[in-house]
């Protein structure tokens, strides 16, 4: 069986050239999941590089230099539309808000990334319903992201990332929109979901009670990481979780009402970049919708 064991080492990035040179990456090695399942918090000041951490260990962007091994696999290796084939079925992503396609229904969201694989339709749907009842939105099901609070459209976020039985899900400020005790509780559905099905959580935060919900922090300075250790042992709701695949209980505690909020914005991809970009696909639910490719990077196919 393959591990789910991801492993970065020296990465170095810059954004631009010459002047307008902005260093965002300097020599960083970690590895996620060596030992099992588990959530990690990547915090630090604003425009220390942690968006751009997450971007280049998802295979989102090219690091200038250094390695991401994924099951034992150099992703720089891998043609670009291998890349993006193991994004969508390896990867899972959860974003601040702004992710899910406005027109679909939320079990056609979940769906999507499914038929995007080339599953059928029915069974599709029938997964994500089933997920998005574990997930505490049962009754939920045919209403649009507009008709969902921000947390009701985050869990049906984190039941789209992990319809396909991702071995890793990224997520970047997922709780960022949200108010504090809804973030929470989409938290702990976010870790005790991922662990539970077998994967990894690398979750950027500014948000110390996100990170010690986590079962380990890695701090950044300036591109580089200045900390690397367990999250305290009794704040840390991950380290309970199981470590192997295990069927999760994940029950939902009744969704706050937050209003939505304007999507974040990624940083842009560098060489791996053209690629994602070219991929992206409109929903083929729906021919006439035009996601914004910008908001949708997880919407990929393989060429
Ligand atoms: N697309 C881009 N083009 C040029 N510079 C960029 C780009 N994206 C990020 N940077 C720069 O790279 C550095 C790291 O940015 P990054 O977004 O990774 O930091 P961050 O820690 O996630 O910040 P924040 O917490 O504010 O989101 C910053 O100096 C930033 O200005």
């Amino acid at each position: 069986m393959q591990t789910n064991r991801l492993d970065a080492q020296r990465l170095t990035h810059t954004y631009g050239e010459g002047q307008a040179a902005a260093p965002a990456l300097a020599d960083v090695s970690l590895s996620i999941g060596a030992d099992g399942p588990e959530a990690v918090a990547i915090m630090g000041p604003s425009g220390s590089g942690k968006s751009t951490l997450l971007h280049v260990l998802a295979g989102i962007i090219a690091p200038a230099q250094g390695t991401v091994v994924w099951r034992g696999r150099d992703l720089a290796t891998m043609r670009d539309g291998e890349r993006t084939k193991l994004r969508r079925s390896d990867f899972g992503f959860v974003f601040q808000s702004g992710q899910l396609l406005p027109e679909l229904p939320a079990v056609e969201n979940v769906a999507l990334p499914l038929m995007l694989g080339g599953g059928s339709r029915g069974a599709a749907e029938a997964q994500a319903g089933t997920l998005l009842h574990r997930l505490g939105l049962g009754g939920m099901l045919s209403r649009r992201p507009g008709e969902l609070s921000g947390g009701q459209a985050q869990r049906v976020a984190i039941a789209r990332a992990l319809v396909g039985s991702p071995g890793i899900v990224f997520a970047d400020e997922p709780t960022g929109a949200l108010d504090r005790s809804t973030g929470g509780a989409v938290m702990s559905l976010l870790i005790g979901a991922t662990l539970g099905h077998g994967a990894s959580l690398v979750v950027v935060t500014h948000d110390p009670e996100v990170a010690a919900a986590c079962s380990r922090i890695v701090r950044l300075e300036d591109g580089r990481i200045v900390s690397d250790e367990p999250a305290a042992a009794h704040d840390s709701a991950a380290t309970a979780a199981p470590t192997g695949v295990q069927a999760p209980s994940y029950d939902a505690p009744g969704p706050a009402s937050v209003p939505m909020h304007v999507p974040h914005e990624a940083p842009q991809p560098a060489s791996y970049g053209a690629a994602r970009t070219d991929a992206q696909v409109a929903n083929p639910m729906q021919r006439s919708a035009q996601p914004d490719a910008q908001q949708q990077p997880w919407i990929e196919v393989s060429r």
